[in-house]
């Protein structure tokens, strides 16, 4: 964990902060053609940050010419593995170097706390460039069997030119999760972050070049989804997309590739992940501090966040009892502080959406409080078929269903269109395992929530993932792509290849 600073001298380093204004293409940042700006706006202050270009249409044609340039030309694509490796390490020492400028300016960007940025997000981003990039020059290629006058080679070839679409509840992280093995497999990057938070992915682009990352592989196109995201969606030369946001979103990335060249899309959504508790969960103030963390970590701005909470009648109330205790460990308030571990929710669109649910008439076991920007994290006693229980809120907000055994459990748990993540407290191991498989989810924790890390593969099933997976060995499939090569050996014309 790195030294935090006081909140005052938090506010000095956010007061010296340089903000990124302009886009980055092939190797500098540029205005919108269009002159266009929007407001980059604190969510904790209400303040106005800067105004940053505002891309279109012409911005992405021409980052993608860019792109495809730096591609075709292969200093980037075509160099040798342990060269990408080295640029990439370089890149992540210099993010390093830059850490706590990076931490200060994800926060106010987006409302996150500095405790989080400075020991979780930061840290995290660089160590998953330097895993990816450690990773690079040790993939092999295969051979496969063939006939003694042939040999017939199966090798990974980067995709081409990426878009990467990225959400504003870990703008450095999701990059990060993206750009690692994208850049290491050779791609050319266009990146749009989510318009709430631009100014890390800029700063970062930046960082990248002074690292020698040549200019054209990494680029960054500011904007809103519709004039950025789509045309990067429908673009007839981008190869893939890889996508981190709402299910919403997600769908149109597909019809955009099945109106356009077929690229390769992969999605990452949302989830209403369940937590389960059983009745013979051991020592209940354990899981009730991993049901807080799961449930108000990133104040619930969380894709894997333990939003429901299914528990068995035996164990409710005293479980209960725990979760309030341990939640008021989570002190709320000015995300500079870092005393606190419940920022601001990131804009004040999705401070209404998220407040909405807290007027829909649920009993109120905890919390429920909610002003300019902030959300007390809280416990609502909600019925099945209610949208507390069934919508993914993004806030810090835990739905609490109760059950009468383990059946019950799982098929509540299962009962939902989201399958990204889930946890089973219990000390049956059978029960454990059994239920883990039963949970139709992409990652299920038993005893303890978390998303694993970044050697495992992140990513849903049913409507929260679609395509590949993020973090692991496996994110470099959605960048590479197989190709067969057949030689053959012989000297007998006759011999075709078969
Ligand atoms: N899975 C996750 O990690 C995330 C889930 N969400 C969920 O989505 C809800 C809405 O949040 P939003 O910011 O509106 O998510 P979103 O899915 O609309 O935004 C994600 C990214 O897609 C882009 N985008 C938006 N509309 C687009 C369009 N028509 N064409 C192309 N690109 C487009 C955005 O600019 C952003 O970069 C949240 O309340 C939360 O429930 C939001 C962010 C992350
Ligand atoms: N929890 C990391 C992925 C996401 O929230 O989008």
């Amino acid at each position: 964990m790195s030294d935090l600073l006081t909140t005052e001298e938090y506010k000095a380093v956010a007061a010296g902060l340089s903000l990124p204004m302009q886009a980055f293409i092939d190797g500098s940042f540029q205005p919108a053609k269009s002159g266009k700006t929007f407001d980059s706006i604190n969510p904790a202050t209400g303040e106005l940050l800067t105004k940053i270009a505002a891309c279109g249409v012409e911005d992405v044609d021409f980052a993608v010419q860019k792109a495809r340039d730096a591609f075709e030309d292969g200093r980037w694509s075509r160099l040798h593995p342990s060269e990408r490796k080295d640029a990439l390490i370089r890149f992540a020492k210099l993010l390093k170097r830059n850490a706590r400028e990076l931490a200060v300016m994800e926060s106010i960007d987006s409302g996150k706390t500095i405790f989080d940025c400075e020991t979780v997000d930061v840290p995290e981003t660089i160590h998953c460039l330097k895993w990816h990039a450690e990773l690079i020059d040790k993939i092999y290629d295969q051979v496969a069997p063939a006939s003694d006058n042939h040999i017939a080679m199966i090798v990974r070839e980067p995709v081409g030119v990426v878009g990467l679409i990225l959400p504003w509840n870990f703008p450095l992280l999701m990059l990060a999760w993206k750009i690692g093995p994208a850049l290491a497999a050779g791609c050319s990057i266009i990146v749009k972050p989510a318009e709430e938070t631009s100014l890390t992915a800029l700063r970062v682009a930046e960082l990248a070049m002074d690292a020698g990352i040549p200019a054209g592989v990494f680029n960054v196109l500011p904007g809103s989804g519709p004039d950025v995201g789509e045309p990067l969606g429908r673009h007839m030369d981008i190869d893939a997309v890889s996508f981190t946001g709402s299910t919403e979103t997600g769908r149109r990335f597909l019809r955009y590739a099945a109106e356009s060249n077929l690229k390769e899309v992969t999605l990452e959504m949302g989830g209403k992940n369940p937590a389960i508790v059983l009745d013979d969960a051991e020592n209940l103030d354990r899981v009730a501090a991993h049901i807080v963390n799961g449930a108000f970590w990133n104040m619930g701005e969380n894709c894997s966040a333990s939003s429901r909470l299914i528990v068995h009648k035996s164990v409710k109330d005293s479980l209960l009892e725990r979760i309030k205790a341990h939640a008021r460990e989570w002190p709320m308030g000015d995300p500079l502080n870092p005393e606190n571990r419940v920022g601001a929710l990131v804009s004040k669109d999705h401070f209404d959406k998220v407040c909405s649910y807290l007027d829909k008439g649920p009993k109120v076991m905890m919390g429920g409080s909610a002003k300019d920007g902030f959300v007390e994290p809280t416990v609502l006693d909600v019925a099945r078929d209610t949208p507390q229980a069934r919508e993914e809120i993004f806030g810090p907000i835990l739905s609490v269903l109760t059950v009468d055994n383990y059946d019950e459990a799982i098929a509540l748990a299962n009962d939902t269109e989201y399958g990204l993540a889930a946890s089973i407290f219990t000390a049956n191991v059978k029960r454990a395992i059994r239920g883990a498989r039963a949970i139709r989810a992409g990652t299920v924790t038993v005893n303890s929530f978390g998303e694993g890390d970044i050697s495992t593969p992140f990513g849903g099933f049913k409507s929260s993932g679609f395509g590949g997976r993020d973090n692991g060995i496996h994110a470099h499939e959605q960048y590479t792509q197989l190709k067969t090569i057949w030689v053959d050996l012989s000297d007998d014309a006759d011999e075709a290849v078969n």
